[in-house]
């Protein structure tokens, strides 16, 4: 989401003078090496036909969340507190399997430090925090308030700074409650942390639902990332995934990457024009305005991929959702783990290493944290967001989109998927009949796979079993009358 917050504010709004990003070294990359690859990245291709010196607005500050004070140095905070007029607060880890000291420091305790550095910074605005629609998933109706915190942040940061990792292991569940991962539970807290700060500052909070790929900017289908469903997606796609845990009728919560971020720059602009007197929660989700189901999506999903194939797909893609657990197990027996064990024998027995039964480990590692969010719904009340929009001339409508009445599902979910395989998997629309040559040739390995599978089942029976002799000989002499009869006719009419 920061990618498309920058590039967004590059390309449409050029009186911005400069963009001060915080930016940790990774993977063996500096700091400003990680910049540079982002600023190549063909999301940024309008930014750069429009003005290709654009990365001179880009000012990269290193700092890192879980360090004191963000790791920002002296003379960056003396350049921070001078010059930003506003801070939009993105960063976070969405891991759903993190442990809680860790989400609790990358969530709630940078988000309280980045609050005390924006609280001295001279110029500023307005406070922009990006939290989550699942912040309170264990409310079926949502407000567009901040509710009361599981538990006073404080308190938990003091008590989890003396105890052993083990221990904090041994409690989470116990704290984290009726909530399913200390991801939500830390942005709960988060959002606890900012509203105690939104008497000293203009504070916006922004709760986007599942964020997928961009709807219309700066082109439809971008995604870098296998979060959320894009994951999911692709691994139906590549015929992996045959079956997930999902209810068909509950709404599928997706909103566009792009509607986020237009929703996010507009609460900006509102949160510093008009300063309201408490924070302002804007639920950013789609349901309650234009609902789409897992079902649906489901659907779409598998049409375009049979349409668009993935390359090299392990099988043709057929995925389906149920709500029904010992469904979904048989399912996971017959079509994961059987496969998955013959592909594995194939590759040990032509001196490969087995690869394919840890893949479907970690498949369903990854979708058993997703079910959570795809077996139920939620209502989120929009009321904010509508009045944003409201507050908008009709050029910035225009500019800052976030009306998703007008979001095509369908039209939508197609630029998904081909926005994964395009943009994810680095894979060529122009490879698409060679994958399809592939998909036939997994067809006549299935019906090959299957004939054989059913005649030396069907021979073994017929040597125990007398009874089914009998049921063979008694079809195969009707199946002779039949041919003889059909002989006889034909003979006739000529
Ligand atoms: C057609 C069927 C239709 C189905 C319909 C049903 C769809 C249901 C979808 C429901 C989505 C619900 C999302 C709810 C979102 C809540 C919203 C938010 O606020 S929060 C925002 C949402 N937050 C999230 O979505 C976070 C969820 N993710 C996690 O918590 C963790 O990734 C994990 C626990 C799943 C796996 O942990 P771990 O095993 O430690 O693995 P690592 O992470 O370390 O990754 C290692 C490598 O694998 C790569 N890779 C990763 N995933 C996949 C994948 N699915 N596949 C392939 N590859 C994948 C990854 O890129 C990496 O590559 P590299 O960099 O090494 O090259
Ligand atoms: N994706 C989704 O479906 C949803 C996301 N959100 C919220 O939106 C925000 C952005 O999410 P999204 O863009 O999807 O997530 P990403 O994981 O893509 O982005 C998170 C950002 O946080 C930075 N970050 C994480 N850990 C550290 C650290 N220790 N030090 C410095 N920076 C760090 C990451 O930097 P780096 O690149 O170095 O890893 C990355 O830029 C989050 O607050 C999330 O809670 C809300 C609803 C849905």
């Amino acid at each position: 989401m920061g990618k498309v917050l920058v590039e967004k504010l590059l390309r449409s709004c050029p009186d911005v003078n400069a963009l001060y990003i915080l930016v940790r070294p990774k993977a063996g990359q500096s700091m400003s090496e990680r910049v540079q690859d982002m600023m190549k990245c063909k999301l940024f291709d309008r930014v750069r036909e429009d003005n290709p010196d654009f990365h001179q607005k880009i000012i990269p500050i290193s700092s890192e969340l879980m360090q004191p004070g963000l790791a920002i140095s002296p003379e960056d905070v003396q350049t921070l507190t001078s010059c930003i007029n506003i801070v939009f607060h993105c960063a976070a880890t969405i891991r759903f399997d993190e442990p809680l000291k860790h989400a609790l420091q990358l969530n709630v305790i940078a988000t309280q430090q980045l609050l005390s550095l924006a609280q001295q910074m001279q110029h500023l605005q307005a406070f922009i925090h990006i939290s989550t629609a699942y912040a309170n998933c264990n409310r079926r109706h949502i407000d567009e308030v901040i509710y009361p915190p599981p538990v006073e942040p404080k308190k938990l940061i003091d008590s989890l700074e003396w105890m052993d990792d083990n221990i904090i292991r041994d409690i989470t569940p116990r704290l984290i409650g009726d909530r399913p991962n200390t991801y939500t539970y830390t942005k709960a807290l988060a959002e606890c942390v900012v509203q105690q700060e939104s008497g000293k500052l203009n504070i916006g909070i922004i709760r986007p639902s599942i964020v997928g790929a961009s709807w219309q900017e700066p082109f439809p289908g971008w995604i870098d990332n296998f979060n959320g469903p894009s994951g999911v997606f692709i691994a139906a796609g590549k015929g992996i995934l045959r079956t997930m845990r999902a209810s068909n009728d509950a709404v599928a919560d997706l909103i566009p990457v792009d509607v986020v971020i237009n929703l996010t720059l507009a609460a900006g602009w509102y949160t510093a024009v008009h300063r309201p007197k408490t924070a302002l929660v804007y639920n950013c989700t789609t349901g309650g305005i234009n609902p789409f189901h897992w079902g649906e999506i489901e659907h779409h999903v598998m049409s375009t991929f049979k349409r668009n194939p993935l390359e090299q797909a392990f099988r043709r893609p057929n995925a389906n959702i149920t709500s029904n657990y010992l469904i979904n197990q048989y399912w996971i027996l017959v079509s994961h783990k059987f496969p998955a064990l013959i592909y594995d024998l194939f590759l040990r027995l032509s001196g490969q290493k087995p690869q394919m039964m840890r893949i479907f480990n970690r498949l369903h590692k990854a979708i058993g944290l997703l079910e959570y969010f795809s077996s139920q719904d939620w209502e989120w009340n929009s009321d904010n967001m509508n009045m944003l929009m409201s507050q908008l001339s009709a050029e910035d409508k225009k500019t800052f989109n976030f009306d998703v009445r007008q979001l095509n599902w369908p039209e939508y979910i197609e630029n998904y998927c081909i926005g994964t395989k395009k943009y994810v998997l680095n894979e060529d629309m122009s490879d698409i009949p060679a994958a399809r040559q592939h998909l036939r040739k997994l067809r006549n390995i299935r019906y090959t796979f299957n004939t054989v599978l059913l005649v030396f089942i069907w021979r073994v029976f017929i040597a125990r079993s007398q009874m089914a002799r009998n049921i063979w000989y008694f079809v195969v002499s009707l199946c002779f009358k039949f041919l003889s009869y059909f002989r006889a006719s034909s003979t006739l009419t000529q």
